[in-house]
């Protein structure tokens, strides 16, 4: 067993964001988990990381319990479950090469830190992970002159420097145009292939977790009421995941091209523009 959440809950104030999940990832798979917004994707994604304490539960990762590390012990498991957020969490002014080195950031003194004192290898390293990602010729830009698909490649490449096991992906594409978008989950996809990395990615459209992931896990209001293949998340299921009623529509969960023009069409054509 590699990652096993075991009745998980998060409980702030009198709000149950996480409500006793369980489940477990054998090897390491394309895990996708979707549902509404509020429905506990996010802390549990960052319960995992440690980002956000768990009010009980067990996360174990090889056999190893993660909830109870401290110390350079926790930050020795943050650095082999990297996370991505929706909002890239680069330092705009910065370079790309020394957001990327900020990654191995755990591994450094603060005075090395400080004056950006990294090993050449590490830069090298850094330009080929940019180079894989397609972005080698941004190295020197600043980060804020990328356009977000960019951006969030420097922010994968900046994962990717920690060498880690997991990549924990929030929303990783919520932010970013259908092309981009697209770009993003086939570079999270090729590392997963290639690199035999896990990825667990929270995703707010159908098409986008039926397209890439091996498995689905479907919340709705801090519970699992999904777990399966994509070809078993049917438009019923969808459904029941998003508490739609009969008007749900996938469309409106999509963010392919043909997918958001049929819908902008559909629209349109209510409002009796076409
Ligand atoms: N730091 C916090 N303090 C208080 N309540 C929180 C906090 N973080 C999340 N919540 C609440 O927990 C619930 C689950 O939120 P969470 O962000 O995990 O959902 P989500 O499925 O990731 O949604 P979204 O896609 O909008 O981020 C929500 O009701 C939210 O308001």
């Amino acid at each position: 067993m590699l990652l096993s959440v075991e009745n998980v809950s998060k409980v702030f104030g009198g709000n149950v964001a996480v409500d006793s999940v369980s489940f477990s990832i054998e090897k390491p798979a394309f895990v996708g988990i979707i549902g509404r917004s509020g429905a506990g994707k996010s802390t549990l994604l960052r319960m995992v990381n440690r980002l956000t304490d768990a009010s009980s539960g067990a996360i174990r990762f090889e056999g190893r319990d993660v909830l109870s590390l401290g110390g350079s012990a926790k930050r020795a498991w943050q650095s082999d479950c990297a996370m991505i957020f929706q909002q890239f969490n680069l330092v705009p002014r910065m370079d790309v090469v020394s957001n990327v080195l900020h990654g191995t950031l755990n591994r450094h003194s603060a005075f090395a830190t400080f004056f950006n004192l990294y090993p050449t290898a590490d830069i090298h390293r850094a330009i080929d992970i940019l180079d894989r990602l397609g972005i080698a010729e941004q190295a020197a830009k600043r980060a804020e002159a990328l356009s977000g698909g960019q951006q969030q490649r420097v922010a994968i490449a900046r994962a990717l420097m920690q060498d880690p096991r997991i990549i924990l992906a929030d929303e990783p594409i919520a932010s970013l145009d259908p092309m981009n978008a697209q770009v993003v989950m086939d570079a999270l996809r090729r590392i997963h292939e290639e690199d035999g990395r896990m990825v667990v990615a929270n995703l707010h459209t159908l098409d986008t977790a039926r397209r890439y992931c091996d498995r689905v896990i479907g919340m709705r209001a801090g519970r699992i009421v999904f777990d399966g293949t994509p070809g078993q998340l049917t438009t019923g299921v969808a459904r029941d995941i998003y508490g739609a009623d009969a008007s749900f529509s996938e469309s409106a969960t999509s963010t392919s091209i043909e997918a958001l023009d049929a819908n902008a069409r559909a629209m349109m054509e209510e409002a009796e523009l076409l």
